[in-house]
């Protein structure tokens, strides 16, 4: 009777062959798409370009229904309170297209290729706000949570908020983790603040805390301090903790691309 660990040798030998029959096919579409006439910018839906058609675009996030007041509460601020640093004003969020821009991998050794990247659209100098992390503002808690998605980010541990945004957000779910990219990060999530409507404040707004991507600061050498150029890829470090569940995830459902992605992922 043929062993388990056999069987999951063979299975590995197959999901190769087939990979790289994949990458061949997708190697040529590639190929045909680089060949035909660039597409605008913005689509004439109003969309990015390479916008995923399945997924919801936001330009604020959602709230789930057990988030409760107390909790939103938590994240207003009084003006007078905040850095002018961290306060993101509606032009600069509506620079994200500007700033950022959304790109299939074409490059085969990138470990997501054939996915989508966010690359910088404009040289960004170190603490340039790039855009909002959107999505769906949800509770941690397990009957609040898709333990399934990639893409969901703790907004506050200790308020228990996470922004998840598998199936609805912006640009800013298409920034991958620097790990087998480059040596180093060049972006990193930051809490900012938006204005936003209040009808009980003076002034009517309010500021509320969000989650943005930064340039990351020329740091006290000024080793950064040429921040990102045009057209390289922003990346972010999502974390061990994200790489060590994907491995486990991988390891149950035999994804045995996104094994050997994590595996590294946590050794380097
Ligand atoms: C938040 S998404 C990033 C955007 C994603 N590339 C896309 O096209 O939607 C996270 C997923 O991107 C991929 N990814 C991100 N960084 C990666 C890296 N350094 N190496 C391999 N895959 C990566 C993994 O599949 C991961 O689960």
């Amino acid at each position: 009777m043929p062993s388990k660990k056999r069987d999951i040798s063979k299975k590995q030998i197959e999901w190769e062959k087939k990979q790289e029959e994949a990458a061949k096919k997708r190697e040529e579409e590639l190929k045909k798409r680089q060949d035909e006439p660039p597409v605008p910018e913005e689509e004439a839906s109003g969309l990015p370009k390479n916008w995923p058609e399945d997924i919801t675009y936001l330009t604020e996030p959602t709230w789930s229904e057990a988030v409760t007041e107390e909790q939103r509460a938590l994240l207003w601020h009084l003006a007078s309170e905040l850095d002018a640093n961290c306060k993101i004003t509606a032009s600069q969020i509506a620079a994200t297209p500007k700033t950022c821009a959304i790109t299939i991998i074409a490059d085969p050794k990138h470990p997501a290729h054939g996915q989508r990247g966010l690359f910088a659209a404009q040289d960004l100098e170190p603490d340039r706000f790039v855009c909002l992390y959107l999505g769906h503002i949800h509770r941690n808690i397990p009957s609040d949570t898709d333990p399934a998605s990639d893409y969901d980010l703790c907004f506050d541990r200790e308020i228990d908020l996470s922004v998840d945004a598998s199936r609805s957000g912006n640009q800013s779910r298409c920034a991958n983790d620097y790990r087998g990219i480059a040596e180093r990060p060049n972006a990193e999530f930051r809490d900012c603040f938006v204005k936003v409507p209040c009808a009980k404040r003076a002034g009517g707004t309010k500021w509320e805390r969000r989650v943005g991507i930064f340039v990351l600061s020329a740091g006290k050498a000024g080793k950064r301090k040429q921040g990102v150029k045009a057209g390289e890829e922003i990346l972010i470090s999502y974390g061990k903790q994200f790489w060590e569940s994907r491995k486990t995830v991988a390891q149950v459902s035999e994804e045995f691309g996104m094994l050997k992605v994590a595996d590294a992922a946590v050794e380097g």
